[in-house]
C-alpha cells in the first residue's frame, strides 16, 4: 500500500514530506497543497508547500554533491541506477496505486508506467556507461594550413545541477526520463513534480533514496508551479532545465538564462489516411492513439485527415470500436476515465460546444459526468472550428475530410505545433514523401504517434519544443564538451 512499509518515512500526519539532503522533511512553511482525486473530485493527498529558502538549500546541496558525484566512476553510477530501477519495479503496486488516485490513470496503465520507468532507468545506465566512456581524438592537420602538431582530446562532462519538471500525465515516467540521464552523466538533480502526480513522484524518489545515492544529489521540492515555479526556473544555481508540459514551457524558455533547455510541449498530432490504407488497422490505431488515457497524451492522435473517398467507411469502423470502449473509474480499469481536473473537463467541453455551434457531426452523444467525458468522434470538422487547431487533451477526436494529400499536409503544417504525425498507406514511396513534407519531429508510418520505445529520439518542432529527448539524446544533452589540446613542439606523423 502507498505510504506504508518501506514508504512510511515519507508521510508526516496526513501530509507527504519533501526530499532534500538525503532526508524526508517537513516544510517550515507549515502550508500544504491538496491533490484532488479526479474521480471523486475530493482531496486525496496533501504535499508540503516548500519555501524559497528550502529551494535555496536544496540547490546549494545539489551543487555540492554534484562535485564528488562527477568523480564517481561511471560504472558505479550505473550500478546505483540499476539498483534504483529494480526497487522501482519491485514497488510498482503502491506507486501505481498513487497514479490511479492522483491522475485517474487506469490501473493496468499505471503499473505499466512504473515498470516502463524502471526499464528506462536501467537502459539509461547501460547506454550512459557505453557512450560517456567514449571520447574523440582530433588531429590538426585535417584542417587547411595546419601541420600535425595539435592533438585534441574531447570528452563529455556533466553540466552541474539539472532541474526536472514533468507534467501530470506521466509523472513517474517523464520524471525518470530526466533523472536517469542527468545522474548517469554526473549531474545532480532537483525535481519539481507536477501537483497532480506529486505523491507518485515522492514514492519514486524514495526508491532512489533506498538505492543509496549520495546525500543532496537528488531532491524533490513540492509546491504549486504557479508559486515556486519561477523561483526554481530562474535560480542561478540551475545549469539545465528539462521540462515537459504545456505552454508554461514557452514562458520558462523566455525567462531562462544561458543554460541548455529541453522542452517537450503540446502537440496536435495529425493522422493522414490515404485511399489505399488498411482501414481496420487505421481504426485500431485511432482508438489506441486517440482515446488511450482518455486522450491525455502529448502524442495522442488529435486530428484525422481522411481522404473523402474512404472517410465514411473509416468513420463507421471507428464508431464500432468507440462503442466498445468502457467508461468509468480507473480502479475498474476502464478505457475512458475522468480527465485530470474540472478545469480541463470544462476546456474540453468548450471545444465540443464550439464544434457543435459550427456544424460538426457528432458520431456519439456528448455526455459528461463530473470530470468524466464519454469518448466522442466528431466528423465533418472544418478548419474554422477550435477543435481543428487546439489540443483538447481529452477523449475527443475530430475528422477533417480532405480531397488531396497536399491538403492534408497543408493543414498539418499550418499548426503551431510539430510534435508527431502519422500516415496510413500501403505505398511506401508516398509515405516517405509525406514524412519528408510533414513539419513534425517524428512521423509514424502505419501506426499512431508514440514516444516509445524510450530510446528513440523524441523532439517537437515549432511550439512543441526544443531539444531532443530519448535516452541517448537526453544523456548527450545533459553534458558539455571538454577538450584538452596537446601542443607538440614539432609535428608528429605516423610511420608509413
Ligand atoms: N510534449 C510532451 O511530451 C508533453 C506535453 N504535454 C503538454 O502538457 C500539458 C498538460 O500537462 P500539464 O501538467 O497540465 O502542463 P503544465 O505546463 O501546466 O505543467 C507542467 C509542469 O510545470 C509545472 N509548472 C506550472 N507552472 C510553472 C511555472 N511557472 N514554472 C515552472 N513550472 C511550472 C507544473 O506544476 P503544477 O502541477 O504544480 O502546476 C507541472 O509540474 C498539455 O498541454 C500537453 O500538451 C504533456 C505531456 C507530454
Ligand atoms: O507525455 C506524453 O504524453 C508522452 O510523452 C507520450 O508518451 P507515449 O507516446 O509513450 O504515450
Amino acid at each position: 500500500m502507498a505510504s506504508t512499509g518501506v514508504f512510511s518515512d515519507i508521510l508526516y500526519g496526513d501530509v507527504f514530506k519533501y526530499y532534500a539532503d538525503g532526508e524526508w522533511k517537513k516544510s517550515s512553511s507549515g502550508q500544504s497543497v491538496a491533490i484532488i482525486n479526479p474521480t471523486t473530485r475530493k482531496p486525496q493527498y496533501k504535499v508540503q508547500a516548500c519555501t524559497k529558502e528550502e529551494v535555496n538549500k536544496a540547490m546549494e546541496r545539489a551543487k555540492f554533491a554534484q562535485k564528488s558525484w562527477a568523480r564517481t566512476p561511471l560504472w558505479k553510477r550505473g550500478e546505483l541506477l540499476h539498483k534504483a530501477a529494480a526497487i522501482l519495479k519491485e514497488h510498482k503496486s503502491p506507486i501505481g496505486e498513487c497514479l490511479v488516485k492522483e491522475i485517474a490513470k487506469p490501473a493496468k496503465d499505471a503499473f505499466t508506467e512504473v515498470v516502463r520507468s524502471g526499464d528506462l532507468v536501467s537502459y539509461c545506465a547501460e547506454e550512459g556507461v557505453r557512450i560517456l566512456g567514449d571520447g574523440k581524438l582530433l588531429v590538426s592537420d585535417s584542417f587547411p594550413g595546419n601541420d600535425r602538431s595539435k592533438y585534441c582530446l574531447t570528452s563529455k562532462i556533466p553540466l552541474g545541477v539539472v532541474l526536472a519538471i514533468p507534467p501530470y500525465n506521466y509523472p513517474v515516467n517523464l520524471a525518470v526520463s530526466k533523472i536517469a540521464p542527468a545522474l548517469i552523466a554526473g549531474n545532480s538533480l532537483v525535481l519539481k513534480p507536477p501537483t497532480q502526480g506529486a505523491v507518485s513522484c515522492l514514492h519514486m524518489v524514495h526508491c532512489f533514496h533506498l538505492a543509496g545515492f549520495p546525500k543532496g544529489l537528488i531532491s524533490c521540492i513540492t509546491g504549486k508551479g504557479s508559486q515556486i515555479g519561477d523561483f526554481l526556473t530562474t535560480h542561478p544555481d540551475v545549469d539545465c532545465i528539462s521540462f515537459t508540459g504545456g505552454d508554461t514551457g514557452i514562458a520558462i524558455a523566455k525567462k531562462a538564462g544561458m543554460i541548455p533547455l529541453q522542452m517537450e510541449l503540446g502537440g496536435k498530432d495529425a493522422c493522414i489516411i490515404l485511399e489505399d490504407a488498411d482501414l481496420n488497422l487505421v481504426a485500431e490505431n485511432i482508438i489506441k492513439g486517440g482515446f488511450s488515457y482518455s486522450g491525455q497524451r502529448c502524442t495522442a492522435v488529435k486530428v484525422i485527415f481522411a481522404m473523402e473517398s474512404i472517410a465514411d467507411a473509416l468513420v463507421e469502423k471507428v464508431n464500432a470500436r468507440v462503442a466498445k470502449l468502457t467508461v468509468g473509474p480507473p480502479e475498474k480499469n476502464c478505457d475512458i476515465t475522468p480527465v485530470v481536473s474540472e478545469a480541463s473537463a470544462n476546456f474540453i467541453e468548450g471545444l465540443i460546444m464550439d464544434a457543435k455551434d459550427k456544424g460538426a457531426k457528432f458520431c456519439q452523444e456528448h455526455k459528461r459526468e463530473g470530470n468524466l467525458i464519454w469518448p466522442l468522434l466528431l466528423d465533418h470538422v472544418t478548419p474554422d472550428m477550435r477543435i481543428a487547431r487546439e489540443e483538447p487533451f481529452g477523449p475527443v477526436v475530430p475528422v477533417i475530410r480532405i480531397k488531396s494529400i497536399e491538403e492534408g499536409i497543408h493543414h498539418c503544417n499550418s499548426s503551431k505545433y510539430g510534435l508527431q504525425g502519422c500516415v496510413f498507406t500501403k505505398d511506401i514511396n508516398k509515405a516517405m514523401l509525406i514524412s519528408d513534407a510533414m513539419e513534425t519531429g517524428t512521423v509514424q508510418i502505419n501506426s499512431a504517434p508514440a514516444r516509445g520505445p524510450d530510446h528513440f529520439p523524441f523532439q517537437g518542432f515549432k511550439d512543441s519544443g526544443i531539444g531532443s529527448q530519448g535516452i541517448t539524446n537526453s544523456i548527450n544533452m545533459m553534458t558539455k564538451t571538454k577538450s584538452t589540446v596537446i601542443n607538440l613542439p614539432s609535428p608528429s606523423y605516423s610511420m608509413g
